[in-house]
């Protein structure tokens, strides 16, 4: 055996290992001179079905790959790419699509003259495409996954935080918002004020016209004091049965107390159907408020317990009333 022959002996060998498969094209005529007969026969065509000709063969390239394999190509031949380096899906007999990667080069090329022998290895890639694409699938569905379970940790805390008659917020809500707001006022000075909002003889309105009626007049109130505050800024919270708390930040007394006043007045003006006589159920409040300006920030608990103070002596001056 020649040396030639030993060394065509090694070439298969190592082509073998690596799992290569050699062909060879003359890029002046488009035939394809060497075949890469282990792919076309993965394909699964046999010798007499195989492709001549590189027209033939990019018939069988994915349309979809067709492209970027044609562009990589040109981009070797125009010296833009050192290499040919492509990846594709190639249609075999019984019409299932193969992945595959080409890796080659123009050859033959002098300084004055281009190369015609187009020379590479295709190898058959299926199995890291598949897995690729299961990957892929996997971290769609997880990211749609975490995307559902923002949104239904986000729903789960706004129905923690709500209080389901008056959808304000609720109280446990309202004393983590409380402490939050204490701090930054403290933090900044800032003035920052409270209020406490609580329905008159809400007993009697209960029995003269019935506890649905009680829970109409909690959401009308409920309404008053959302209609009348900064939106996203200040906070109304329902604090027990027909007890309100109006968290106030950037407010000293003068405001609160002016809010107060507003709050009162349109609420005595609010009425509610009571019954399919069409009465209507008349309501007033009583409001205690409690500020801070920034210079000595009690702890939330402490302004609570001064608009709660505030509130009892309006209840005491008779009702319907606004006290500090
Ligand atoms: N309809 C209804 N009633 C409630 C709700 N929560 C509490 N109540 C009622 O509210 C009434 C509160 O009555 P009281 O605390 O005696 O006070 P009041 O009658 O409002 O009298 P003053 O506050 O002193 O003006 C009680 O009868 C509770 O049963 C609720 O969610 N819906």
């Amino acid at each position: 055996m020649n040396e030639l022959n030993r060394n065509k002996e090694r070439l298969a060998l190592a082509l073998e290992a690596a799992g290569l498969d050699l062909w060879e094209n003359d890029l002046v005529t488009g035939e394809v001179t060497f075949k890469a007969l282990k792919t076309l026969d993965q394909l699964g065509y046999d010798s007499s079905e195989m492709a001549s000709t590189v027209e033939e063969l990019l018939g069988l390239v994915h349309p979809d790959d067709q492209p970027h394999l044609q562009q990589a190509v040109q981009d070797h031949v125009d010296g833009i790419t050192p290499q040919y380096r492509c990846e594709f899906r190639l249609r075999a007999k019984n019409g299932a699509w193969i992945w595959f990667a080409n890796f080659g080069k123009v050859m033959d090329g002098t300084a004055t003259a281009e190369g015609r022998r187009f020379v590479g290895v295709t190898f058959n890639i299926d199995d890291r495409k598949r897995k690729e694409h299961e990957i892929e699938q996997m971290n769609r569905l997880l990211a749609e996954k975490n995307a559902l379970l923002e949104n239904l940790n986000l729903q789960l805390e706004l129905l923690a935080s709500t209080d389901s008659l008056t959808g304000l917020t609720n109280r446990r809500k309202l004393m983590e918002l409380g402490l939050q707001e204490c701090k930054r006022a403290e933090r900044f000075r800032h003035p920052l004020s409270v209020l406490m909002l609580d329905i008159d003889y809400f007993k009697s309105i209960n029995d003269t016209w019935g506890h649905l009626v009680g829970d109409q007049v909690i959401r009308a109130v409920a309404e008053v004091c959302k209609e009348r505050v900064r939106q996203g800024v200040d906070t109304v919270a329902r604090f027990g049965g027909e007890e309100f708390i109006l968290l106030l930040p950037e407010t000293n007394m003068k405001g609160a107390y002016q809010l107060a006043e507003v709050l009162r007045e349109s609420i005595a003006q609010r009425e509610v159907v009571a019954n399919a006589q069409g009465d209507h159920a008349q309501f007033t409040v009583s409001i205690g408020a409690a500020s801070c300006d920034g210079s000595n920030i009690p702890a939330f608990e402490e302004l609570l317990n001064r608009a709660d103070k505030a509130l009892y002596k309006a209840k005491q001056s008779g009702r319907n009333s606004v006290e500090d």
